[in-house]
């Protein structure tokens, strides 16, 4: 048996994600919030960085790293995505729980290239604590292949890190329930109002649908808190009494909602107008209200483009389906120049329109539906 790790090196991409349909469904016992989402990952993410260190005596000697010993180091592409490189950073906590579970104790070195905007609602921390985990699991497993841990396993472990880091495990368009955690691929998922028929969606149809639809991404300078977001439901829950029905929506009807885009999904619908007319997230009222820049962008992109504007998770990042690519290619083949320049045009259009209402530190971004 080798005594040192055949792997000593891996770069992983973490993908961003966006809650195509988020609808909360309300709160538990446990004080965490029921939902049901559908969520996607995108082409873009963050990068993370794994190495093996030698060990050796320690700093103080000056020679290598201590056994068990977890280095990061995080490297921002812009302020929006600076986050400390603290015991508090997911890298971190992920990899204390993967030494804790399976007492893999090498020393790593991690180098977290942050590319998705911290407090955007698009999961970027969640994805970076997966990729740490499927990482380390990846050079324990080259070590010693009995003591990597199962998908399953993973995904238990992911799920105590954060209520989207499940989906993360997955890696494909899926829907979320529970907190979060239990997430069924979409093409595998049957929901509760599902029949027979509406329920077979082919895993082809579902992948040929949703990868490479094309989004438009943006975020203003400012992130939301999600702890926030969800607390500010609790109260508006509580203060509406048995009202509450205006801030949770019935899960029965959070199900019926999500349905409809199974459907759209299994006929292979491609009109994205209709699409964004079926991105949901009623998330948005408590963070519109505190953040109006939000809603007057929305109403921008209905007025002046037809477009709806969509908030991913708790925000701030928001996102509308891009209609120029309504003619999709086939996966592989050159999108037509046409729909290119018509796509570039209207982008153009669209980040000026950001720029004015939110100002010049505004994100934006064309990313692509990814993993399914
Ligand atoms: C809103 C969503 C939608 O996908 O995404 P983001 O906006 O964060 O990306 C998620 O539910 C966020 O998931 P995640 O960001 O992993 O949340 P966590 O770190 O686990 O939780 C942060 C805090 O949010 C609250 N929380 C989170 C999830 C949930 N189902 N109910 C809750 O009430 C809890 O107060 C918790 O302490
Ligand atoms: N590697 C990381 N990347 C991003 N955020 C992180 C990371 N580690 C810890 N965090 C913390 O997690 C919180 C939310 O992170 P993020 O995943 O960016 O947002 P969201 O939950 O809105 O999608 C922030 O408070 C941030 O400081």
């Amino acid at each position: 048996m080798a005594l040192f790790p055949a792997m000593t090196r891996l770069t992983l991409h973490a993908p961003a994600k966006v809650n195509l349909f988020l609808a909360i469904t309300g709160q538990r016992s446990d004080g965490f919030h029921d939902l049901v989402s559908l969520a996607v990952p995108l082409d873009w993410g963050d990068e993370l960085e794994l190495r093996v260190l030698a060990e050796g005596a320690g700093r103080a000697g000056g020679a290598g790293a201590q056994s068990g010993e977890t280095r990061l180091r995080c490297e921002a592409s812009t302020p929006a995505c600076e986050v400390p490189a603290s015991a508090d950073n997911l890298v971190q906590r992920a990899a204390a729980a993967f030494r804790a579970a399976t007492g893999f104790s090498r020393p790593v070195d991690f180098i977290l290239k942050k590319r998705v905007p911290v407090g955007a609602g698009l999961g970027g921390g969640s994805s970076d604590a997966v990729a740490a985990l499927r990482g380390l699991n990846a050079l324990a497993a080259a070590e010693n292949p009995r003591c990597a841990l199962s998908e399953a396993a993973l995904g238990e472990l992911a799920a105590q890190l954060g209520a989207d880091c499940t989906f993360f495990v997955h890696g494909r368009p899926a829907i979320m329930r529970g907190s979060g955690e239990r997430v069924k691929p979409l093409n595998r998922s049957a929901s509760a109002t599902a029949t027979a028929d509406s329920g077979a969606v082919s895993a082809s149809a579902a992948s040929a649908f949703l990868r490479g639809q094309r989004l438009f991404l943006c975020k203003p300078a400012f992130g939301v808190n999600t702890a926030w977001a969800y607390g500010e439901m609790r109260e508006r829950a509580r203060a509406a009494g048995l009202a509450s029905g205006s801030v949770y929506l019935a899960e029965e009807e959070a199900e019926a909602l999500c349905e409809r885009w199974r459907r759209a999904i299994g006929e292979g619908a491609s009109d994205v107008r209709m699409l964004g007319a079926l991105t949901f997230n009623n998330m948005e009222p408590v963070v519109f209200a505190k953040y109006p820049a939000l809603p007057v962008l929305a109403t921008e992109f209905r007025e002046r483009f037809g477009l709806t504007l969509r908030m991913s998770g708790s925000g701030s990042a928001c996102f509308a389906f891009l209609p120029a690519y309504a003619d999709k290619p086939v996966a592989g083949a050159a999108a037509p120049s046409g729909a290119l320049a018509a796509e570039r045009a209207l982008v153009e259009k669209l980040t000026d329109c950001v720029h004015a209402l939110w100002g010049p530190t505004a994100f934006t971004r064309v990313v692509e539906i990814a993993g399914a």
